[in-house]
């Protein structure tokens, strides 16, 4: 990958210790001194969320690597929070695609391992980092497109429906939707929300009482997603879609995604902690923890 793009970064001694653990997590080095530093892009790409960003279009394109099915573990989400806060704050920036560089594969969702098998705190600081990463993205004042070039199946589905258009490949093996009631589990009410925001109240109960996952063709019916091209040419349209949003006036098409959006994420900003709670709560349960063990041991025999 070949990027040249400079970014201006504070000093570590002006910044907040977090930010420090973000900076050893991306990779920067500041040289001995301190005083601000600049680095190259290709210090922008950490390791399971790359990042190409094209200044003189003012946009970038965010690539999920967590092989081999791009599931959100931990680490990935805390890194695709951490790229996006520097793409809102990069002035160069005003539309990001977000895809994956995993082939055949967008997201698998939430990493079942991070949910199986571990204690209450763990689950507790998932969760949070899955809230921060719906907000953060749904909320984003960039233009975002989704660039689905694989399956999108429950978490991976939330991501592209977080964005402001959805473009996906179209090969029938493909399919997105929000499954978890295949697992045994509930989509939680902000997945719900975000859903029905997207497709309607009634495709949304459907969808998601029988946890359907929807080949390329019925995404478009449904309205889950809004353009089905050949694979090759993903990437390609949704940069010329984020061209023609970002053609619009930055100031009011956010102040207008912000009205369209902002009672939807109030839901969950509301009730954060009861959220945590309730989930830390369902999850722990053992029937639970035994459907998804049950999930993850069918995944793994698929293959014997
Ligand atoms: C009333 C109270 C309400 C309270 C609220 C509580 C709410 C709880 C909700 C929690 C929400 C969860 C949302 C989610 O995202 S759950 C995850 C759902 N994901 C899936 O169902 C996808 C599962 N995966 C697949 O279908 C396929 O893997 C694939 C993505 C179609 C790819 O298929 P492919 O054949 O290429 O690959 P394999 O299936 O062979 O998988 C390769 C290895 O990856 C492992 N794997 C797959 N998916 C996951 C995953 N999501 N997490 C972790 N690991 C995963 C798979 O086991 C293979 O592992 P192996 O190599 O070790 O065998």
């Amino acid at each position: 990958m070949a990027l040249t793009a400079v970014i201006r970064v504070p000093s570590r001694a002006l910044l907040r210790p977090w930010a420090r653990l973000r900076d050893a997590a991306l990779g920067w080095i500041e040289p001995a001194g301190g005083g601000g530093v600049e680095v190259s892009a290709q210090r922008f790409a950490s390791q399971k969320v790359l990042v190409e960003p094209d200044p003189a279009a003012g946009v970038a394109v965010m690539k999920f690597k967590n092989p081999p099915v791009n599931s959100l573990s931990l680490e990935l989400l805390t890194e695709l929070v951490i790229s996006l806060e520097k793409l809102e704050n990069d002035k160069t920036v005003r539309g990001v695609v977000l895809t994956s560089d995993c082939p055949g594969i967008f997201s698998a969702g939430l990493d079942l391992t991070e949910m199986c098998g571990r204690n209450p705190a763990h689950y507790a600081e998932y969760w949070k980092a899955v809230q921060e990463m719906w907000l953060r993205l749904y909320l984003s004042n960039l233009v975002l497109v989704a660039a689905i070039n694989g399956a999108s199946p429950a978490g991976g589905c939330l991501i592209a429906l977080t964005c402001d258009y959805r473009v996906m490949a179209d090969n029938p093996k493909y399919c997105i939707g929000l499954n978890e009631t295949l697992l045994g589990i509930v989509a939680p009410f902000w997945f719900k929300d975000n859903l029905v925001n997207t497709i309607g109240h009634r495709a949304s109960e459907r969808a998601l009482q029988l946890g359907l996952l929807f080949p390329p063709t019925e995404a478009l019916q449904v309205g889950m997603v809004d353009k089905v091209v050949p694979k090759d040419q993903v990437q390609s349209t949704a940069l010329s879609v984020l061209a023609q949003w970002m053609a619009i006036p930055d100031h009011a098409r956010q102040l207008t995604k912000n009205m369209m959006r902002k009672p939807t994420a109030d839901r969950l900003l509301k009730q954060r902690d009861a959220d945590i709670q309730n989930f830390v709560s369902f999850i722990s349960r053992d029937s639970i923890q035994k459907s998804l063990q049950m999930y993850l041991e069918k995944l793994k025999q698929k293959k014997g």
